[in-house]
């Protein structure tokens, strides 16, 4: 199972979070990545984390200010990229050029969805990976594998129906090791997170929690 905290925009401990993330997935052996804010990529990627982008623009290098440019994640240590979270929605056509600038960087790549007949949509475009998140349970208590688990299943099937090569990951409230258990027995190769480590007291704490099945 794949790990991947999402920081968000959270007053969190970015560098803090991602040495005690390197920590764990040293100690667990589970892959665990940190996607901090781009301003803080290589200071995340030099704690020796696996360093995700929140999101790149579908740009090439040129006259794009405010952009996020894929080859200056990658520069900064980046080794992959979220596309099209929910809180970072793009048109379809933004999301098969994000993509384009991911693979010309190198990046490895997710593309989030609402919904099942997303997850297909987006497989179509040729990710390495989809998430399914439904909105309405981000950064909520009750996790996706257990509010909703017909949505898990039915994303990995869509998934498969399009592309058998493209990994399905789930979010939304996942935040224990019964969480990320449902979410593998359920199909998913990985789960997406953010509030459960970047707003826990103790992210170590959390982190450990999260990992404890599969080690
Ligand atoms: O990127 C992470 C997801 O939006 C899930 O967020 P959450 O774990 O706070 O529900």
């Amino acid at each position: 199972m794949f790990v991947l905290v999402n920081l968000k925009a959270y007053a969190a401990d970015a560098v803090g979070i991602a040495t005690t993330a390197r920590e764990v997935s040293e100690e667990s052996g589970v892959r665990i990545a940190v996607a901090p804010q781009a301003a803080r990529l290589a200071a995340v990627a030099d704690t020796g984390v696996e360093t995700w982008a929140q999101h790149v623009s579908p740009v090439e290098h040129g006259s794009h200010t405010g952009s996020t440019l894929a080859e200056a994640a990658a520069m900064a240590g980046a080794d992959g990229t979220l596309i099209n979270h929910s809180e970072r929605r793009l048109r379809l056509a933004d999301i098969d050029g994000a993509l384009d600038a991911a693979e010309r960087a190198e990046l490895e790549t997710i593309v989030c969805a609402n919904n099942p007949a997303q997850v297909g949509a987006a497989a179509a475009l040729g990710p390495d990976a989809v998430a399914v998140e439904p909105p309405e349970l981000i950064g909520g208590d009750v996790s996706v594998s257990q509010a909703d688990p017909d949505i898990v299943e039915d994303a990995v099937a869509a998934a498969e129906a399009v592309d058998d090569s493209v990994d399905v990951l789930c979010g939304a409230g996942i935040s224990s090791g019964e969480d990320l258990d449902a979410a593998g027995e359920l199909g998913a190769e990985g789960v997406l997170l953010a509030s459960g480590v970047a707003k826990a007291d103790d992210p170590r704490a959390a982190l450990a929690d999260l990992v404890e099945p599969l080690s």
